[in-house]
């Protein structure tokens, strides 16, 4: 995985049919996805449950790029093998999620996965001011995490307070929840580089009719593109 501050897409498969998820991963990729992300949830950190690393090594063979795992779970350490050995490029943590990010962070390169530290919309910036070095990626969260869905939550100083923050260390800024064609140019300008879309992406396509999601894909990367700083 190389770095690089393009405007990347991440469809959320929270979004897509859940009956379908190999044939929906390579559906998206296929339409233009960058990034494919997948929503852990536990039903303890956040009030929803989803899938875990047993699921993911199931739809590892459908992905060709990169798999973006973003992790609302706690406890997380003891389940960061388990998400390497299913195939994760990234595994994102949240701040939020215990008191010890920093080791978590460690854990995760070691596992041979890019880290990401997410921030609930509530947790300022500077939470992360001390893991900067020990980060490939910081997950801006615009919803409060849990389900898609919901309505974007402006984070427009966050984001450039990290982008500053950042300089020039090869991190990421992905922003994540209610992202679509008019808030997608919110978050560019402000520095985000990765744009993960879950019913912006999936809405009114299928498996059987993805041309919908190509041009979900399109009208989000132009809008973001168009601004981006
Ligand atoms: O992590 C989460 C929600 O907790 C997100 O990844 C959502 O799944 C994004 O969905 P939309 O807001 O784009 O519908
Ligand atoms: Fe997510």
């Amino acid at each position: 995985m190389t770095f690089d501050r393009s405007i990347k897409i991440a469809p959320s498969i929270l979004a897509a049919d859940f009956a379908n998820f190999g044939a929906e991963c390579a559906a998206v990729e296929a339409q233009g996805a960058d990034w494919v992300h997948v929503d852990v949830m536990d039903g303890h950190f956040v009030p929803n449950i989803t899938f875990g690393p047993a699921m993911c090594a199931a739809i590892r063979p459908h992905i060709k790029g990169v798999m973006d795992v973003h992790l609302m779970i706690s406890p997380v350490d003891p389940y960061i093998e388990d998400f390497a050995k299913a195939g994760a490029d990234v595994i994102t943590a949240h701040v939020e999620a215990g008191p010890h990010i920093h080791r978590t962070l460690q854990a995760i390169r070691a596992s041979g996965a890019k880290a990401g530290v997410a921030l609930n919309p509530g947790t300022p910036a500077e939470a992360v001011a001390h893991l900067l070095d020990l980060t490939d990626l910081i997950c801006v969260m615009t919803v409060n995490p849990g389900f898609g869905g919901q309505k974007f939550i402006d984070m427009s100083d966050k984001i450039r307070t990290l982008r500053a923050m950042i300089g020039d260390r090869p991190v990421h800024i992905e922003i994540d929840g209610g992202v679509d064609p008019k808030t997608a140019p919110i978050v560019a300008q402000a520095g985000a580089d990765v744009l993960v879309a879950g019913s912006a992406v999936f809405k009114g396509g299928s498996v059987s009719d993805p041309a919908p999601y190509g041009a979900n894909i399109r009208e989000i990367r132009a809008a973001a593109e168009g601004v981006y700083a």
